[in-house]
């Protein structure tokens, strides 16, 4: 069976958790300090926070942003249900918006339509590691007077205008979930360049904490700690960020890789009509973290179909990236929406396996059924394959 994704594991992430087992400090500690360190120089932020995952990196970038009950926050319905969960935990409202259907990403114009008084902030997703256009966005955000926050959960060495994602804006929140480009296991990272928020993120993980446990393990002196607000433990253990160390050391090379798959998709499937392929434009810099083909109505396949007959053949695939106003969490509590572009790209899109490393003849197997399939009176086109 050909998974949809495979994380990039070595005997180098499994010595270095080994190493970091047998060190006996296994919590938040030195590893997860070292981990932040080379995680906020890779991106070129100032300040990295690491914690369990995305999710609650999300989260706690909506409490220091200060949005509370009652605040709107836009957001893409397509995407993975938790960039909207975010929301939601601090009591706030996702007001969903349109994506554009060539990138999967949300539409400014469509964005600045559903802002109101009520707008404090705009959570702008990179989809499957495309980055959106994060200068239009700061661009609403400067004249509305809103908070940008970045969900990067897919798009850890993906790069926006030459510079990577982490760096333009103030909260910029990573997965590092198998599912991911690079994997701690699950884990997350809050990138900013402000100092303050720095200092609340590093207190809202660990309950509030005054000083530390691992700074009170060290001391030669008695301290005693506070709990200066109420937190969560949200940390990422020293195991996970010793893994996430040796990661961050492939991620470019595996950015490169996943980039050459992609390539060859393009290339093996440019001149079938009935489909529209990943579009990259100048200054956009993808990690290809998914490969998603949109299947129009021309085509003579169904998708699910497509799905099944690939599953068949031993090919695992994923149906276009949820939306979640359709997602029954999200029917009970929001009715009356409608987002006619993202339902269209969620039910007509299939993404393909894409992994590092691929086989050549797993490549090749991919791209020759997915052909026979979509295009049974073409089957020639794939004899190069
Ligand atoms: C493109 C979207 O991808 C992800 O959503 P998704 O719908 O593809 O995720 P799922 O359907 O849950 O698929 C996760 C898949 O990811 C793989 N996977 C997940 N965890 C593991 C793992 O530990 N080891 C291995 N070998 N594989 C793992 C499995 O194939 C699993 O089925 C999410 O991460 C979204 O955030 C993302 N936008
Ligand atoms: O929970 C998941 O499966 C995906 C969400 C994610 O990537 C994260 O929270 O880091």
């Amino acid at each position: 069976m050909i998974p949809i994704a495979k994380p990039y594991l070595t005997e180098e992430e499994a010595q270095a958790a080994y190493d970091t087992i047998l060190s006996g400090w296994i919590t938040q500690g030195p590893k997860v300090k070292e981990f932040e360190e080379l995680f906020a120089g890779y991106t070129g932020a100032k300040y990295a926070i690491a914690v369990s995952n995305c999710t609650t990196a999300l989260h706690l970038s909506m409490i220091v942003s200060g949005i509370g009950p009652g605040d709107e926050v836009i957001c893409p319905s397509m995407s993975y249900i938790a960039t909207a969960n975010s929301i939601k935990y601090v009591g706030a409202i996702p007001v969903f918006a349109e994506v554009q259907p060539l990138n999967y990403n949300l539409d400014p114009e469509d964005v600045e339509k559903r802002i109101t008084t009520k707008t404090k902030a705009i959570l702008l997703v990179h989809q499957i590691g495309m980055p959106a256009d994060i200068d239009a966005f700061k661009k609403l955000c400067d004249k509305y007077d809103l908070k940008l926050i970045e969900d990067a959960a897919c798009a850890a060495g993906s790069a926006y205008k030459g510079k990577k994602i982490g760096s333009h804006s103030e909260l910029v929140c990573f997965s590092f979930h198998p599912r991911k480009v690079i994997s701690t296991g699950d884990g997350g990272m809050i990138t900013t360049n402000r100092k303050d928020y720095y200092n609340r993120l590093k207190l809202l993980r660990q309950h509030g904490m005054s000083v530390n446990d691992r700074v009170r393990h060290v001391s030669d002196k008695v301290i005693f700690e506070d709990h200066l607000e109420v937190g969560y433990n949200y940390r990422m253990t020293d195991i996970q960020a010793a893994v996430g160390i040796k990661q961050l050391e492939k991620l470019d090379w595996i950015v490169e890789e996943r980039r050459k798959i992609g390539a060859i998709y393009n290339e093996a499937f440019k001149n079938i009509e009935f489909i529209n392929l990943p579009i990259e434009k100048e200054g956009y810099f993808s990690n290809n973290q998914s490969y998603s083909v949109y299947l129009k109505e021309s085509c003579p396949i169904d998708r699910n179909d497509l799905m099944q007959k690939l599953l068949d053949e031993g090919i695992a695939t994923r149906r276009g990236i949820m939306t979640t106003h359709r997602e029954t969490a999200y029917k009970k509590i929001q009715k009356d929406i409608n987002l006619p572009v993202s339902e269209d790209l969620q039910d007509r899109s299939i993404i393909l396996p894409l992994y590092v490393p691929m086989k050549d003849f797993e490549i090749k197997y991919i791209i020759r059924s997915f052909i026979e399939l979509i295009q049974p009176a073409n089957v020639g086109m794939e004899s190069h394959y």
